[in-house]
Formats: structure tokens, C-alpha cells, sequence
């Protein structure tokens, strides 16, 4: 027997429930179909757990900096990895369960606890063989680590981020691939609560840095922290008695062999496609074989270049893949779905994107090559500002970073920021917030900053920008 719905949902994660929760305004007639672990990954595997195991961090280094302060540690401090697991754990499941009690909510025949595929463009089956026929389908399949070959050496000692946050106990040892945003979070929190740890990248990326400058300066301060081997000269990962052993050519150009108990693939994240039989839904696909799609409507495109019947939402889509954006893209899907086929684009919000390191790095509006490609090297400058020299930063004794504002030199218009340094989570709010009200770098500075304060530091930076503004 078919069931037969309005709007099938694939995936229960941030961008189906939120997808669901639109389209359930309009119409009951609606299924959503979960593969995997209820809870979402950002509350299991991905945000919430990542930021418990960097406030421990955070507690242990405030530590660390204590004497510069004044103050001893007389009898000095101990991190209890199975406590610091224990809390991040069970703050992870008091996450997890307020979805849960979402998912409870829901009406039995809303709900389908199987991985689903598409047998045509109208036709899901499930792995149970059930078949689902709906006028409308998202897709909010998410992503997973794309795990690279090589490290198939490491064997059972090969893991992946999930597989941090079931730990009971910290291990003494971790190499980590991967110098992007889970990769940084998450070597440093390791090693603040006293791993030892190595990071192995490719080239000079780290995190979602742009700018050369504070490349070369995010890695010196990291380098402090941790060894960071940009080249990633790996020669050989072998499965040991002890763990992992890994040979390289250290920054000194040395061949070393060093082991670890895990080897921790953080080296990006592939969308789930490839078990959905995505051919079947009839869809343009890119050249990364995901399927075209207009990011305001979320609306996919049918091999024929026609509009198609299927939306796609959050790490799935590759557009943004953030949590407030999975979200933004859920609401988006389900809504359209359920006006289907009478709606409207949705304009979407200024990009923002923030890592959890210390510094931390914040992005905001569009990066200077958007810019230069968009209105030519002349038609943008850059305010700049060091915080190595701003008063509350040296005050907290984290002073050091860098900022950079892009601004239209035309108009004198906000277009876009960059940022390595302290509370950047914060201050990058304030000139999100700036971009998406198409305010101009003199509107900006004539709002009131207090001192002494961090926001002093961006009326440098924006300062330096208007500077160079004609007048
Ligand atoms: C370690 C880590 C830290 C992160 N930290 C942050 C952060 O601090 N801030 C931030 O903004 N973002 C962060 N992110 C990113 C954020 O978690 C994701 O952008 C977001 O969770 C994506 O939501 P989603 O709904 O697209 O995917 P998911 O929540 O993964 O949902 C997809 C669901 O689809 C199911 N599914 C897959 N295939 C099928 C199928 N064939 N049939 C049925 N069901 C299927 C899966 O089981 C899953 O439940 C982090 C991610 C990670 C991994
Ligand atoms: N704070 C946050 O908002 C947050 C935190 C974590 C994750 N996320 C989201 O999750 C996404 C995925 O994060 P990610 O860190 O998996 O991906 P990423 O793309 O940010 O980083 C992957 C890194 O791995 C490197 N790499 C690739 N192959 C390698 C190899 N063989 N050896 C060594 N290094 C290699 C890449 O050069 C890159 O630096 C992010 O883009 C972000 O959207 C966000």
C-alpha cells in the first residue's frame, strides 16, 4: 500500500523539523522520515557537545593565565577527563532531549523511523519496503565527515567527531586531519585540557581565514598552543600494539615518527546523497552531484532546466552549511511546500559565521574577493585594526588579533568583516547586523561605543576604513 501526503520530509534534523514546523501551519497531510539517531547533529554530535568540551577548555586555561595575574595556583590544577566528559555528556543529553520531546509529539502517521530513497520524482521507498507518494519532497539529508582512505590505516584507532563526545575519558594522546572549523575547535579544546596533540593540515588554511596576514598570524598563535603541520607530510599511518603511529616531516623538515591513541579525521564534511538514489528524482545536478537549487525559494531545478517539486534544506543544500541557515532553510522549504505552488523568494540574511577557537575567528557579509570580483580593486577599502594594542584586550591579556572591515568605497557602505581575536563572537554580531541594514561606515560610527570596551577596537577598524573614503 502507497501513502499518500501533500509533503514528504527526508531527514529530522535542524532543517526538516524546522521544515516541518512550517509546512504543519498549512497542512496536516505530511510524513517525515528519519534514517538515523533522532536528536539532530547539532545537539548529538555537532554544536552543543563541541562548545561543552570548549568551555571545559576555557575553565583550564583561565588556569593557565591565572599567575600573569597575580594569582597562584598554590597546589596548582587537575583536569578529571571523566568528569569533563561526564558534563559534556549529560548537558549534550539535556540538549538532545528537548528535541526528542519534539519528535514524541508528533502524530504516528507523521512519522517513519527508516532511511528513504527516491524511486521517482513523486516516490519514496523506505528500507522496510514502505512507499510514500507526496506532491511535494524535501530533502534535509545532512552531511558526514568525508573520511579520506588513508586514514583506513589507523584502523578501530580511526574516529571521527561523533565518536569524541561518547568518550568516558579523555585519552592522553589524539592526531588530528583537518585544520578547518571542527578540526581547530576541537584540537584546541583537547589540548587546553592537557592532550597531547598534533594537527596536520594542507597549505596555509586554517579555519575559514581569508586573509593572508591573519593566516600567517592564526597559525604563530595556535603553533603556540599546539604543533600545527601545515604541509601535512604524512608519510605512513600504521595501526600499532600502542595506537597509530604516524611518520611525517616535522616544520623542521625532520622525518619523525610519533604515536598517538586515535587519529581524528576532521577533513571535511559530504552532503547524504548517495543514499537517497538522488537520480531518480529527476533533478539538474552540479558538478559535485548535488542538486541545483535557488537558495531564496530552495526550490530544486529538473534535469530539463523546469522548475521542480522538490526543495532541498541545510547541510544537504552546500550553500551555508550553519546551523541558523539549516534552520532559515527548513522554514523556507516547508513553507513553499505547503503554499505550493504559489510562492514568494525569500531574501536570505547577511552570511555569519563564527569558530569557537581562542581567538576566535568571525565572518561577516562577503569576504574581500567577493568584493574585488564585484566591484574591481579599486572600488573597496580596508580599515584595519591590531589587538595587540587595543586597552581591554591587553587588560584581559588577550590581546592578539587582527580585524579587517571592507567597506564600498563609493558609497562608504558595509560589505564585509573579518575577524581573529577575542569575543569576536560578539563584535561580529554588531557588524552583521550593520551589512544587513545597508549601513554606511559614518552611520556606524555615529552610534555610541563606551569605554573601555572590545567595540572601541572596531571603531578603529572602522576608522581606518573611512579614512580612506573620498570626502
Ligand atoms: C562538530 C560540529 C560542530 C558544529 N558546530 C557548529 C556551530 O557551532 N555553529 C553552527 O552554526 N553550526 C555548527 N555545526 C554545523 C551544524 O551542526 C549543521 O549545519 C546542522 O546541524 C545541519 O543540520 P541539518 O538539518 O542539515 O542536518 P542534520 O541535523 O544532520 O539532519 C539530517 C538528518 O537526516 C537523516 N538522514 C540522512 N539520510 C537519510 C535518509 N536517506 N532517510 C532518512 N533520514 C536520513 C540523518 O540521520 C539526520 O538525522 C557543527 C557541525 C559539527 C559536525
Ligand atoms: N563554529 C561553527 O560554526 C562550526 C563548527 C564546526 C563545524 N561547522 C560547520 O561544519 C563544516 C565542516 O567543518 P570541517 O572542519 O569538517 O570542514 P572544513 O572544510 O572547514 O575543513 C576541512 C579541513 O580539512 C583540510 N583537509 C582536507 N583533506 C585533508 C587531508 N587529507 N589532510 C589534512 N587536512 C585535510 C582542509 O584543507 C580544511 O582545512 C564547516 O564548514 C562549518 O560550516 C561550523
Amino acid at each position: 500500500m502507497i501513502q499518500q501526503v501533500d509533503i514528504a520530509i527526508i531527514g529530522a534534523g535542524t532543517a526538516g523539523m524546522s521544515a516541518f514546523n512550517a509546512a504543519r501551519k498549512v497542512t496536516d497531510s505530511l510524513v517525515m522520515l528519519e534514517g538515523g539517531s533522532y536528536g539532530t547533529t547539532c545537539a548529538r554530535v555537532g554544536c552543543m557537545p563541541s562548545k561543552l568540551l570548549i568551555a571545559a577548555a576555557e575553565s583550564a586555561h583561565q588556569m593557565q593565565l591565572a599567575p600573569a595575574f597575580g594569582i597562584q595556583l598554590t597546589a596548582g590544577y587537575q583536569v578529571d577527563g571523566k568528569a569533563v566528559m561526564q558534563r559534556v555528556k549529560a548537558e549534550r543529553d539535556r540538549f538532545v532531549s528537548f528535541v526528542l520531546q519534539d519528535i514524541a509529539k508528533l502524530a504516528d502517521d507523521q512519522r517513519i523511523d527508516e532511511l528513504a530513497h527516491f524511486i521517482d520524482p513523486n516516490t519514496l521507498e523506505t528500507t522496510s519496503g514502505k512507499k510514500i507518494r507526496a506532491r511535494n519532497i524535501i530533502i534535509a539529508t545532512g552531511s558526514r565527515p568525508a573520511v579520506p582512505p588513508m586514514f583506513e590505516a589507523a584502523g578501530d584507532r580511526l574516529i571521527i567527531n561523533d565518536d569524541v563526545f561518547d568518550w568516558d575519558d579523555l585519552p592522553e594522546s589524539v592526531a588530528v586531519f583537518g585544520p578547518g572549523v571542527i578540526g581547530l575547535e576541537i584540537s584546541q579544546a583537547l589540548s587546553r585540557l592537557g592532550v597531547r596533540l598534533r594537527l596536520f593540515g594542507r597549505g596555509d588554511g586554517i579555519g575559514p581565514l581569508q586573509d593572508p596576514s591573519m593566516k600567517t598570524l592564526a597559525h604563530e598563535t595556535f603553533n603556540k598552543e599546539f604543533p600545527i603541520m601545515a604541509g601535512n607530510e604524512v608519510q605512513s599511518i600504521t595501526r600499532t600494539d600502542g595506537g597509530v603511529a604516524i611518520s611525517f616531516i616535522d616544520n623542521q623538515g625532520q622525518p619523525t615518527t610519533e604515536t598517538f591513541d586515535y587519529l581524528l579525521a576532521a577533513t571535511g564534511r559530504k552532503a547524504n546523497l548517495d543514499k537517497i538514489n538522488i537520480e531518480a528524482a529527476g533533478l539538474k545536478l552540479n558538478e559535485r552531484q548535488q542538486p541545483e537549487f535557488n537558495p531564496e525559494t530552495t526550490q530544486c531545478i529538473n534535469a530539463d532546466g523546469s522548475p521542480s517539486h522538490i526543495f532541498i534544506a541545510g547541510d544537504v543544500a552546500g550553500f551555508r552549511p550553519l546551523l541558523h541557515e539549516a534552520n532559515d532553510e527548513g522554514f523556507i522549504a516547508g513553507s513553499n511546500a505547503a503554499g505550493w505552488p504559489n510562492f514568494k523568494p525569500k531574501a536570505r540574511r547577511t552570511p555569519l559565521a563564527v569558530v569557537f577557537s581562542e581567538p576566535q575567528i568571525a565572518l561577516a557579509g562577503e569576504s574581500l574577493a567577493q568584493i574585488q570580483a564585484r566591484l574591481g580593486e579599486e572600488g573597496v577599502v580596508v580599515g584595519s585594526m591590531d589587538f595587540s594594542k587595543q586597552g581591554r584586550a591587553r587588560v584581559m591579556q588577550q590581546n592578539q588579533g587582527l580585524m579587517k572591515i571592507y567597506a564600498c568605497k563609493k558609497t562608504g557602505q558595509l560589505l564585509g568583516t573579518e575577524i581573529f581575536g577575542p569575543r569576536a563572537e560578539h563584535l561580529v554580531h554588531l557588524l552583521a547586523w550593520s551589512i544587513q541594514q545597508k549601513l554606511t561606515l559614518k552611520e556606524i560610527l555615529a552610534q555610541p561605543f563606551y569605554h573601555p570596551v572590545l567595540e572601541e577596537g572596531v571603531r578603529t577598524a572602522l576608522r581606518s576604513a573611512a579614512s580612506q573614503l573620498k570626502r
